[in-house]
Parts: C-alpha cells; structure tokens; sequence
C-alpha cells in the first residue's frame, strides 16, 4: 500500500462517516442534466505527503500524470488562461467561445508586479527567492485575486503556494517543502490529480534550484464527495492497494521553463482499473 492511498482512503471514509451533507443548501454546481450537484464535505482537511518517501500517486486507480502535469505547465510554465494551450479537454466546460477561461490560473501567474529587485511574475519571484533568499519566509503565490473574480470562469480551488526551506543535516542539501491551500476540492475527480501536479512543481523547482523535494501539505477547506460521486468512492476505497510508484524526473532540466509533461514519469505504477465516465459538476 502507498502512503498516499493510506491518506486518501483515510480521508474519505471520515468525509463519508463524519461529514455534513449540502442537501437542501442553495449551492452553486448543477450536474449535466440541470439538477443541482449536491455533496458530502468536511471543513478543514489537511494532508501530508513526504515527497522524499514516496511520490503520492494513488493506486486503487491510475492517476493520469501525463495529463495532470500538462495542466500545471499550462498554468505555472505557460501561464496561460486558454483551453487551446491545454492537451486535455478537462477545461472545455468552463471556457468561452474563444477558449478563455478569464482571469484565473495562468493568467495570474503571469502578470508582472513591482518589487525592489525589479519587475516579475510571481513564478519569477518564487525561483529567485528560492534561489537568493532560501530561508525566506515570504516565498509565496497566490491567484485568488478580488479584484478580478468577476472575470473568471470559475474562481481558483488550489489557490496559493507557500514555499519553505529547510536544511537536510544528512546530505547537506536544501530541503524544498511547500504548503497547497485550497479553497475547495472535489475529491473523487481531483484530489489525487491536485497532489500528484504539486508534488511535481515541488520536485521540478527543487531540481532548478538545486534542493530536494521536502514535504507537500494539502491544506483544504471545503473537502467533498458528490453525491453521483459517493457510491464510486465506496467501491474505490474497498481496493486491493500496490506500492508507491518509483518517481523518474529528467534530471538534465536546470532551467524550469524547460520542462515538458514527458520530463517526468512514473515506473511501476501499478494500479486498479481506472473508473471510467466519471461525472463532473458544472
Ligand atoms: N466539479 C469540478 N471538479 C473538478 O475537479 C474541477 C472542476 N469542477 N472544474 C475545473 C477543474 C477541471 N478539473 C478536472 C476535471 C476533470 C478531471 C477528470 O475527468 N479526470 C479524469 C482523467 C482525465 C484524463 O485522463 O485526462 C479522471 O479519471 O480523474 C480532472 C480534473 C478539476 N476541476
Ligand atoms: O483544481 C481544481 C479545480 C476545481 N476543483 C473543484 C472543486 C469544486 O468541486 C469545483 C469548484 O466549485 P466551487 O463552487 O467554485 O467551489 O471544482 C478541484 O477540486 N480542483
């Protein structure tokens, strides 16, 4: 069993256990056919992984790496707000007729702001702290703006970064630890697809910098199960679990921007069959 799938399974059976249902709440989503997406959620969840044990792929289904680490170049690499850019079609529904999702994601990422040593974006900013100012407490992004909500698509769930360094008296080497917050997560379609993209920009930016990958925490405010979601989930967490997959990243990449999906890969992921068809609410 994966240390990851020990957490996920942990997480759901308390969501499902001790969680409040939104029954009967005005909420937002509606499923495809119009009635309104209901869920199971917990407040206040928060997950470590401890990137130099294991990469947090679960393994009671295949977590689509390739595609999941697509998306975060998208939003971290390319820093782009269209779909166009994006492999997947995992955005389509929340894109408008010229493939922008608004001022959320990428966009953010990518706007230029002032500070002493001139001007960058915030990933800009991250990798030249991470590099001049490693102890630094400050090394942080985040996207959820006020002042642009009304023109995004949907506002940003994994919101902000907070980058922490520490150093490994063993090896000698920086430690490169980094908390996600999350405002709001939809378990079954995204945790794992969330942790496994992060735990990867842990460990590329580690790389750039020359650090090691150090702990992820997930923190997450409002984790749920969608009601359709709920009886996929029973079945899921009732699994037959393998070990942790070997993580593999090219380590001829020194400069972040060069980074492709086909730079990592994971060797020996074993898993259960995928579920197929899951419904996502809109
Ligand atoms: N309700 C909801 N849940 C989400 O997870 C979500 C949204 N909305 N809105 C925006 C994005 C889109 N995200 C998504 C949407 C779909 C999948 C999904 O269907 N994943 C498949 C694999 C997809 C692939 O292989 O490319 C899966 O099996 O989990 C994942 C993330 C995450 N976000
Ligand atoms: O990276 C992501 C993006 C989105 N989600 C989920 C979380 C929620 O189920 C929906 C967003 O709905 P809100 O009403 O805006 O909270 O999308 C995710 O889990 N991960």
């Amino acid at each position: 069993m994966s240390l990851a799938d020990n957490i996920f399974i942990d997480m759901c059976r308390d969501i499902l256990e001790n969680g409040v249902s939104t029954e009967g709440e005005k909420v937002r989503p509606k499923w495809e056919d119009g009635s309104y997406a209901y869920t199971i959620k917990k407040f206040g969840v928060v997950n470590r992984y401890d990137l130099s044990k294991e990469f947090p792929a679960i393994t009671l289904r295949r977590t689509a790496l390739k595609s999941s680490v697509d998306e975060l170049l998208w939003i971290w690499q390319k820093k782009s707000n269209n779909i166009h850019d994006l492999s997947s079609h995992i955005w389509d529904s929340w894109a408008d007729e010229n493939g922008s999702i608004g001022k959320a994601y990428g966009y953010q990422l990518g706007v230029k702001h002032q500070y002493k040593e001139g001007e960058m974006d915030q990933v800009d900013r991250v990798i030249f702290d991470l590099k001049n100012n490693p102890y630094s407490r400050r090394i942080m992004t985040n996207i959820y703006v006020h002042q642009d909500l009304h023109e995004m698509k949907l506002y940003p769930c994994a919101y902000s970064m907070t980058f922490n360094v520490t150093p490994n008296k063993e090896t000698g080497k920086l430690k490169l630890n980094a908390i996600l917050n999350q405002r709001s997560q939809d378990i079954l379609a995204a945790n794992n697809w969330n942790v496994v993209q992060y735990a990867v920009l842990v460990h590329m930016l580690a790389q750039v910098c020359d650090m090691e990958a150090g702990e992820l925490v997930h923190v997450i405010a409002d984790a749920h199960i969608y009601d359709r979601h709920i009886p996929i989930i029973k079945e899921l967490i009732e699994r037959q679990t393998y070990p942790a997959p070997e993580f593999w990243i090219n380590p001829d990449i020194k400069n972040f921007y060069d980074f492709t999906p086909d730079d990592v890969k994971l060797e020996n992921y074993v898993t259960g069959p995928q579920v197929k068809g899951i419904p996502v609410a809109v």
